[in-house]
């Protein structure tokens, strides 16, 4: 398990009356032995990491994952689109911008949301397939001091995804939407310094180490 704290949280006993000695020695040896917090710049910084890729990468196997292993709330994207969005998925109709704004604003309201109620950051799933949608998530971080927004982007190629989605049961998606999804995909670059790209074609134990190794390097960048 990994905690990540604002503040040292070394508790020092305070003496009970009757056991002060007024040996000034005793009480220097006393002092001196008490740590003294490490403070680290970035510890004042709260992460939301939102996992991404097209449907089937592992976004919600993944990030529920790091959530666990994070102690962080956990914010699955797909339990937010509003019926309308669920209803044209369903029908394997591909969402489009007008769809997916709306969608868009409503987790990153729901990832500053757990921040302002004292969480030390969350993990949110969301395809963010396209530049702009990752640029409009990132205006959370872009708002407030101390909040850092991060994307894990789950790397697979379309056929692979297919056979995953195709083996999914009880999902919305089913496999004929996942070609519409990496035609819609804007692969993040070099130009996205913020993402942290993983390859999911091995196991999902392997893709669940690499995704938590990589946030952890960047955890207190
Ligand atoms: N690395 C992996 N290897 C094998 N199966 C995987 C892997 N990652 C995810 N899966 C499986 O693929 C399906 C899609 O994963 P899921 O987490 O639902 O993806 P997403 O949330 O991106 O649509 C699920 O049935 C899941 O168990
Ligand atoms: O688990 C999945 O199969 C995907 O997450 C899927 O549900 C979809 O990708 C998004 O929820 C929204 O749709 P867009 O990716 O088209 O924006």
């Amino acid at each position: 398990m990994h905690r990540y704290t604002l503040r040292s949280s070394v508790q020092v006993p305070l003496p009970k009356p009757d056991t002060l000695s007024l040996d000034l020695d005793a009480a220097l040896a006393r002092r001196t032995s008490i740590p003294k917090p490490v403070a680290k710049p970035t510890e004042t910084l709260r992460h939301i990491w939102v996992v991404t890729g097209p449907a089937g990468c592992g976004k919600s196997s993944v990030a529920s994952f790091l959530a666990q292993a994070l102690e962080l709330p956990y914010i699955e994207g797909d339990d937010y689109h509003p019926p309308e969005n669920v209803k044209k998925m369903s029908d394997g109709i591909p969402l489009n911008d007008e769809d997916r704004w709306g969608w868009l604003d409503t987790l990153r309201q729901k990832a500053s949301e757990e921040l302002e109620s004292g969480a030390m950051g969350c993990v949110v799933t969301c395809s963010a397939l396209k530049r702009r949608y990752r640029d409009f998530i990132r205006q959370v971080g872009q708002a407030e001091v101390g909040i850092v927004v991060r994307f894990v982007y789950l790397r697979a190629d379309v056929e692979l995804l297919i056979q995953r989605v195709k083996a999914r049961k009880n999902h919305f998606m089913k496999d004929d939407m996942v070609r519409s999804q990496f035609v819609a995909l804007e692969e993040p670059d070099s130009t996205e310094p913020d993402v942290v790209s993983v390859d999911v074609s091995g196991t999902l134990a392997e893709v669940q180490q690499d995704a938590l190794r990589e946030v952890e390097t960047r955890m207190f960048e």
